[in-house]
């Protein structure tokens, strides 16, 4: 990519998007261009292609979705296979037929199986069924590699696919019906610490495991993948390292400062037991994350506080 290349960001007030825009900015890119959801629906084909055929971007980073946690992917099965299939399959014939330079699709490591081998290697997809909580925001994101292949195949399309583990940082979405699972603890610890609670409950057992990486390494890696990256395979983007729930859990209470104790809702599903991403691929074209998880808790907490006071 050229200073001057038109770059689109699709989601570029989401988490990742925004952090995209950030890394591009920081790095010199001076023509970005970005549309609301309420500029432009991605659902809708005939405002896709008007809007490629008028822009005619570049290079495209397809970050825009429907993304929430368990409880909000199993609760809108519907929402979360038809939004992502629809923003994806638009955004992606558009590309081609406008003869974008370079594309990356942003999927995510609920598309692995369920109980597949750890850590999870790309070659793993398809391999076995899916985990219900996320099953159709999960078919949706394989139908977007799928997607990137195709196009590739038959019409030569440098489409790439990138999956993310679980992210979080600047600009995460803090609704605890529909957040994940890190911000969810930030503020119910925070506002346990505020209001005196003497517990914070804690979704399901505890005992599953989670990656956490920060938004802006996945910001980092993204551009690195843009610039260096031309394969069919897909890249699995994280730090290698994951935690249990409880311990993630432990963590957050330490950053916030709260001194009260946890309870364990098991009412509420654990989801997949593991999905630690196998990085080798990331890490053997070049790049690896720099934030550990104490200091993005730390960082993503400020934003919290800041974010806040701003309301
Ligand atoms: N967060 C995670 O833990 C995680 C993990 C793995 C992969 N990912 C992937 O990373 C990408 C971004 O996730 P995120 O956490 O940044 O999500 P996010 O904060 O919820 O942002 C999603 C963005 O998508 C846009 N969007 C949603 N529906 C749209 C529509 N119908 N038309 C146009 N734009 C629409 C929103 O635009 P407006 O703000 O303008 O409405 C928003 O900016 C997604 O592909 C997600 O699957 C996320
Ligand atoms: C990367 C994302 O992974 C997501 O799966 P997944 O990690 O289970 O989604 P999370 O909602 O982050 O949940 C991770 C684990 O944290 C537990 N948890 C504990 N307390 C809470 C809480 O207050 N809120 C939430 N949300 N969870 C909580 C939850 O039960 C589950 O075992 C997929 O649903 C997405 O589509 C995406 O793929």
């Amino acid at each position: 990519m050229l200073k001057n290349s038109k770059i689109y960001v699709a989601g570029h007030r989401g988490m990742v998007g925004s952090a995209i825009v950030r890394k591009l900015q920081n790095e010199g890119f001076i023509n970005i261009i970005t549309r609301t959801s309420k500029e432009l629906d991605l659902r809708s084909q005939m405002a896709v292609e008007s809007f490629f055929e008028e822009e005619q971007p570049e290079y495209v980073f397809l970050a825009a979705a429907k993304v929430g946690g368990i409880q909000a992917n199993n609760t809108f099965r519907a929402e979360f296979l038809y939004d992502n299939l629809m923003m994806e399959a638009n955004i992606i014939h558009a590309a081609y037929r406008n003869g974008v330079e370079k594309l990356m699709f942003l999927g995510s490591s609920c598309i692995y199986p369920k109980l597949a081998p750890q850590p999870l290697k790309e070659e793993y997809l398809l391999t076995g069924p899916l985990e219900q909580t996320n099953e159709p925001y999960a078919i949706a994101k394989i139908a977007g590699i799928k997607l990137c292949e195709a196009y590739r195949d038959q019409y030569g399309c440098n489409f790439i696919s990138v999956m993310p583990t679980n992210l979080y940082g600047y600009n995460d979405n803090y609704d605890l019906n529909n957040s994940h699972v890190l911000p969810a603890l930030i503020r119910k610890f925070h506002e346990a610490k505020e209001n005196g609670a003497p517990t914070v409950t804690v979704w399901g057992t505890g005992s599953p495991r989670r990656e956490f990486l920060f938004a802006d390494d996945l910001a980092d890696a993204c551009l690195y993948l843009m610039e260096h990256y031309n394969g069919r395979e897909l890249v699995n983007i994280g730090t290698g390292e994951d935690i249990t729930i409880k311990d993630l859990a432990l963590l957050v209470k330490d950053v916030v400062q709260f001194e009260g104790g946890l309870e364990f809702d098991t009412t509420k599903p654990d989801g997949t037991p593991r999905k630690l991403m196998d990085v080798y691929k990331l890490h053997s074209l070049g790049y690896k994350h720099s934030t550990s998880l104490e200091e993005g808790i730390s960082l993503a907490y400020a934003d919290f506080k800041n974010k806040i006071v701003e309301v």
